[in-house]
């Protein structure tokens, strides 16, 4: 019994049909495989590659940013301050310095780890490395039977490593299950009569919907990085030592970086041979080696521009914004290695080597959870946004007369009365004066409000001065201006106490007149007792379909 298959020769890049032998067959002793590349097809392919090898050279051109990782998926706030500096003459790259606090999260380098003491499972941010597979190695082997002890060349090639890709589904809301490591398999070594080695397996990082992928540093790079500045500048926070240590990557993109480029620790072109037998040393003196490492060379410089081509990764992240149909490609494994019956020439009987596997790529990627909600509520500690979510929805975010109970975000919806249209709203941690510098729960839940068409700030009424803590929110948010390209509605709870007093009128009035200035909205409201929720309602429906 022969299997028929189609076995293409990387050597002339043509493939054929012919019946490949298996190992527990037996056959006519006096054929060897007969879909062996042969000396002729070996020494036309290496001509062939000698004379393309400027069509092959790596490649000088900027990429339009990979096959899959293109601009569609960049995320909304892809524009953080780059440097480009000028590229040397002779760098096919842009090189890029961007503050290192572009390419990491505060909550790692913390020594008190804020997210290990949110609410629940809730975790927001993780940094995972990712690994994918080496190729493996082409084998070294002679065809041998009863009657001949030592055949053609008929060593396989090696199988390709195992990728790390991502998918993003409806269903998960945290990234607590993910693991702190991800690695494809990688590709096994070929073998004797012409076996291929098996692709390694590829592995999958399954993200909920709105989660962004980056590229960062080793988490413990960076703190080693950090402590070694914190030595010098004894006064420095840890913020401003990550503004302040720029970090240089070579990017690719046309007129504007877009791209980092990722590279593999392997051998240079015409190197990374496995010799069986013969030392090393001893091929490197033999003329016909040079002549074939010469040629070969073609075959790795081709193979390694492919490889820059795909080993790519979006400067700015890739954004999971919508549920992904087909898992997206990482980091790619790397190539197998060539079996030595393809270094059969006339010249080259009996080649006792055959090419290496390529390395696969190690990096570590940031995963940001951003929530997808239509109306983000913001207000001081204590203001009342829980109770709010609460009563307009089914969410059941923890209230209490103590500040900071709510440590993770809840996301309940809404049905809107008029036209049963439904919209998200998310309650995060209070803000409190200073919290762009970390104070309190820091800014970082508000990556859960910043895809957020409308913002619902909260202040309450029965606070000394509300206006003033407008004024916070508002500063703490990035300034009026960044305010200004949302949707707004102030509502001012805690309506029912003291309401009859001229003080809390006139509260509630100089909110009115600050709001009308902007053209915001604004409305008295009590939470606890439910009044006026109907108009809150139809004023937050509003705010996030419109
Ligand atoms: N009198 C009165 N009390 C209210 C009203 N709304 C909320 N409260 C109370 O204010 C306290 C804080 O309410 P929360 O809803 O937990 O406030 P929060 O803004 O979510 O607070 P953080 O979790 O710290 O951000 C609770 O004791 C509520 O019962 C209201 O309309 N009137």
């Amino acid at each position: 019994m022969r299997v028929s298959c189609l076995k293409i020769c990387p050597m002339t890049q043509m493939a054929s049909y012919k019946s490949l032998p298996r190992c527990s067959i037996r056959w006519n002793s006096n054929f060897a495989p007969d879909n062996a590349p042969r000396a002729t097809d070996n020494e036309q392919w290496l001509d062939h590659l000698a004379k393309t090898r400027k069509v092959l050279q790596p490649l000088p051109e900027h990429g339009n940013g990979g096959y899959l990782l293109n601009d569609a998926n960049l995320p909304e706030n892809r524009k953080f301050p780059i440097e480009v500096a000028p590229a040397s003459s002779d760098s096919p790259y842009i090189n890029v310095r961007s503050s290192l606090a572009h390419f990491t999260s505060i909550q790692y380098l913390q020594t008190f780890n804020k997210h290990k003491h949110r609410q629940g499972n809730f975790v927001d941010v993780r940094i995972i490395k990712c690994r994918s597979g080496s190729g493996g190695d082409g084998a070294v082997s002679f065809f041998r039977d009863a009657g001949r002890s030592i055949g053609p060349p008929d060593g396989g090639d090696g199988g390709d490593g195992g990728s790390v890709y991502v998918q993003s589904v409806e269903g998960l809301n945290s990234l607590s299950k993910l693991r702190t490591t991800y690695t494809g398999g990688d590709g096994s070594n070929g073998a004797a009569d012409q076996l291929d080695g098996a692709r390694g397996k590829d592995t999958l990082i399954t993200v909920p919907v709105g989660t962004i992928v980056r590229w960062c540093m080793d988490p413990r790079e960076v703190r080693e990085l950090v402590s070694k500045k914190i030595k010098y500048k004894k006064n420095s926070n840890l913020r401003s030592i990550l503004e302040e240590t720029k970090l240089k990557l070579d990017c690719t993109g046309k007129n504007q970086p877009n791209c980092i480029q990722l590279f593999r620790t392997a051998y240079n072109p015409g190197e990374g041979w496995v010799f069986k037998g013969k030392s090393k040393e001893y091929h490197d003196d033999k003329d016909w080696f040079i002549e074939l490492k010469e040629k070969v060379k073609s075959y790795d410089i081709g193979l390694f521009g492919t490889e820059l081509q795909e080993d790519r990764f979006p400067l700015y992240g890739l954004d999971l914004s919508k549920v992904t149909e087909k898992p997206i490609c990482l980091l790619k494994g790397g190539k197998g290695g060539l079996g030595n019956m393809h270094f059969l020439t006339n010249l080259v009987r009996n080649p006792r080597f055959a090419k290496s596997g390529r390395s696969g790529l190690e990096q570590y990627l940031m995963f940001e959870l951003k929530m997808i909600a239509d109306l983000g509520l913001v207000g001081l500690p204590n203001a009342g946004k829980s109770t709010i979510l609460n009563k307009i929805s089914n969410a059941r975010p923890r209230i209490g007369h103590w500040q900071f109970t709510t440590l993770s975000p809840t996301i309940g919806t809404i049905k809107s009365v008029r036209d049963e249209t439904t919209f998200t709203v998310a309650d995060i941690p209070g803000i409190i004066q200073g919290a762009s510098k970390d104070k309190g729960m820091g800014l970082d839940f508000l990556r859960h409000i910043e895809r957020s068409k409308g913002w619902v700030f909260v202040v309450s009424i029965a606070d000394e001065d509300p206006i003033a803590d407008l004024n916070i929110l508002i500063n703490e948010l990035g300034g009026l201006e960044k305010v200004r390209t949302k949707n707004v509605l102030v509502v001012c709870n805690k309506a029912d106490i003291d309401c009859e007093k001229p003080e809390s009128i006139n509260k509630y009035r100089k909110i009115q007149t600050f709001c009308r200035e902007q053209s915001w909205d604004s409305l008295p409201i009590s939470a606890l007792k439910e009044e006026n929720i109907d108009v809150l309602l139809e004023k937050m429906a509003k705010c996030a379909l419109y």
